[in-house]
């Protein structure tokens, strides 16, 4: 007996298209976003993998690119559940600046720890910030620890694990094929914990957008073959080296 997990890391976002670090800044889809999505939506349908229950995290370019998905595959009637606990890394003071002018000003080592190392998180964003969600009315139900300023990937890893094992576990232990339809970081972090990526090696892990990452787990929720499977291997390959060189491009 295996079950299937889908991981759907949203669409091109406005601020993916600007180079600019975004967090839990909740901007849209651009039109390559929603076509991705739709793109996601057809490659399920192609390869015969249709989700029973869907997850997702509070952030409308995850939300808006699970509906697409799930609408060119004929499952926008499934349950939906939400959690901030898929967000996005809160990006710190970083949210808002954009990716080219950061590495040029602080150098390729500071850009890369803040950007890719397990544990070091950017300054906290002041709550006075444009870009904070400190006063966000649909954060109003974290408690005044859980809401964060600033977060490193083991944050993310750490808020996401207890809903993995309490929620998300469940459903697919009930043999209903998931879909999480979450973040290039707080995917990264369950791709981590799936995988038992070390802490250093996961820096070179990177996520393209829109296109479905299936695992197959075991009994013990073990991956079959590690790494998954993207539903479209070639674009997958290309987009990951698009994320992996954001910062050196210039929009
Ligand atoms: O800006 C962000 O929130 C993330 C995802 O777009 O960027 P990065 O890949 O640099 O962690």
């Amino acid at each position: 007996m295996t079950y299937k997990v889908i991981l759907l890391r949203h669409g091109q976002s406005e601020w993916n298209e600007k180079n600019l670090f975004t967090g839990w800044v909740d901007v849209d889809l651009t039109d390559l976003g929603r076509a991705e999505a739709l793109r996601g939506g057809e490659l399920l349908v192609e390869n015969g993998i249709l989700p029973d229950v869907l997850y997702t995290s509070r952030l409308q370019r995850a939300i808006n690119t699970a509906n697409i998905a799930l609408g060119a595959a004929d499952r926008i009637w499934i349950d939906v559940k939400r959690s901030w606990r898929l967000n996005e890394r809160h990006y710190g003071a970083l949210q808002g600046k954009d990716k080219a002018q950061t590495l040029a000003e602080y150098g390729e080592d500071q850009f890369m720890l803040w950007r890719r190392s397990y544990d070091t998180p950017p300054p906290p964003l002041p709550d006075d910030s444009d870009f904070s969600q400190a006063h966000d009315p649909r954060y109003a139900d974290l408690s005044a620890d859980e809401l964060p300023r600033t977060e490193c990937l083991k944050d993310v890893l750490e808020r996401f694990l207890p809903y993995w094992e309490t929620e998300i576990t469940q459903d697919i232990k009930a043999g209903k094929t998931v879909m999480i339809a979450a973040h290039g970081n707080s995917l990264r972090a369950l791709v981590k914990h799936l995988d038992g990526i070390s802490d250093a090696d996961i820096a070179a892990v990177n996520i393209p957008t829109g296109i479905p990452l299936v695992y197959e787990l075991d009994e013990n929720l073990v991956p079959v073959k590690a790494g998954g499977t993207y539903l479209d291997p070639e674009a997958a390959a290309a987009s990951i080296q698009a994320v992996a060189n954001q910062g050196k491009q210039k929009k």
